[in-house]
């Protein structure tokens, strides 16, 4: 049995059964498996999450007993070889035919036959079977065709319109960028760029600002220069929210929600390890990994320690030049690189979520002393977790003035669905 498609398998089926993130579960199979082509198996594994509903709409019309009644095992197989047949074309079809029907044989005991006949069925009716487009429902016409839960794609389609939207999905099934930030405090970007280049990795500048680099090649989490602390993995649209809160040497930062630390680590480096930065993030796993990340990056003014951000520390009050609030979200923003978040259930429009987050910056305000900033932050694309938590919150604290907010989106701005919102707090 390929032992690529093996790899693939246990990284969908352990996502179908447990709700395991893509990168973490496909980081480890690959660890345990060691597969001959890593490229071929993170293709198929993001490939069929992307697509997952598209998938399932025409195994739907091929399962008669219907889809709600196969187990996981055979599901996983049979949007595997649909998807290879659909999307790879480097994969010829009855190569994914018969690569399923050994990873049925292996794993799901008496499925091989409905694996087998369910694909051959669709390379003989592809062209009669009904399609996404033909759906009238436009939620569920455009939920099919994009793979986004309905409760989403509704709530897209009431906040952006039918255009945007579509554009808005189009460009989050799109593959992202690598992109880097590089660590001012070891290097600069034409030594990196050089190094990089030595390693068989294409580096060039963004347009948008100098401390980031986009990337292609080799993975660039195997190179000495990551291990060195040269870089860090960060989209671009954090760095963008992060230059825009204009960070400044030997100011005290507090970052109530700051693990893994990306923003945190990113005002250490503009403020060369002057002043503090007071971080906080709820996990004690999360803040050791985050003093790891300081090491490996040479900070050392980021004062790192568990703390429900919901819960005042009365000795901060007033105390911080700057806030950051960048508070747990949605995470429709960054489903490009975790595709799983495009299935997860969005309860009341995500309002729930946004009164924990309107919780976190009413409390995080409070630390900002006179004359001094607070920024809230998502990785998110809804208005009622972003420009609804603001107004909710400028409507009761009125010695907050409104400064600078942008929400980037992935098809107009090339980067993460990112929202960052400066307040100025009024002497
Ligand atoms: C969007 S992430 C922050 C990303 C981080 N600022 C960065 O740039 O790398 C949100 C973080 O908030 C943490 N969190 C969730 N609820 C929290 C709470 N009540 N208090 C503190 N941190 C919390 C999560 O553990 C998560 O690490």
């Amino acid at each position: 049995m390929d032992i690529n498609r093996k790899t693939a398998y246990k990284v969908l089926l352990r996502m179908e059964q447990t709700e395991a993130y893509s990168n973490i579960e496909l980081n480890a199979q690959l660890k345990q498996e060691q597969p001959d082509s890593p490229g071929f198996v993170r293709e198929l594994v993001y490939g069929v999450t992307e697509r997952r509903l598209y998938l399932d709409f025409f195994l739907a019309q091929l399962v008669s007993r219907g889809l709600k009644k196969l187990k996981a095992q055979p599901l996983t197989i049979l949007r595997m070889g649909l998807y290879q047949i659909m999307f790879m074309d480097s994969v010829p079809d009855y190569a994914a035919v018969d690569e399923s029907v050994q990873l049925a044989r292996r794993y799901c005991f008496g499925q091989a036959g409905l694996v087998n006949g369910v694909l051959r069925n669709y390379q003989r009716n592809k062209d009669t079977l009904k399609k996404p487009k033909s759906v009238k429902n436009v939620v569920k016409r455009l939920s099919y065709e994009y793979s986004f839960a309905p409760c989403i794609t509704k709530m897209w389609l009431d906040q952006y319109g039918l255009d945007r939207t579509r554009e808005i999905m189009e460009a989050s099934n799109e593959t992202p960028p690598v992109m880097i930030r590089v660590n001012p405090l070891k290097t600069d970007a034409d030594t990196l760029i050089a190094r990089l280049e030595e390693n068989e990795i294409q580096a060039v500048r963004s347009e948008d600002t100098e401390r980031i680099l986009i990337c292609k090649g080799k993975n660039i989490l195997d190179t000495m220069e990551y291990h060195q602390g040269l870089f860090s993995v960060q989209d671009e649209a954090s760095v963008l929210a992060i230059e825009a809160f204009k960070p400044q040497p030997e100011d005290l930062i507090i970052d109530v929600c700051a693990a893994p630390g990306g923003k945190a680590m990113a005002c250490a480096e503009i403020m060369n390890n002057t002043g503090k930065i007071i971080a906080f993030d709820l996990y004690d796993k999360k803040i050791k990994h985050m003093q790891e990340e300081a090491y490996r990056l040479g900070v050392t003014n980021i004062e790192a320690s568990v703390h429900d951000a919901t819960k005042l520390k009365k000795e901060l009050v007033g105390q911080a030049d700057r806030v950051i609030c960048d508070v747990p979200c949605s995470g429709l923003g960054v489903v490009r690189r975790k595709p799983e978040i495009k299935y997860k259930k969005l309860t009341n429009d995500g309002k729930d979520l946004a009164k924990l987050q309107l919780s976190i910056l009413e409390t995080a305000a409070k630390y900002v002393k006179e004359g001094g900033q607070l920024m809230y932050s998502t990785c998110t694309i809804n208005a009622n977790e972003n420009t609804g938590v603001i107004s909710a919150f400028l409507g009761k604290h009125s010695n907050f003035n409104l400064g600078r907010n942008r929400q980037l989106l992935p098809n107009s701005d090339g980067t993460d669905g990112f929202y960052y919102c400066k307040m100025k707090k009024r002497y």
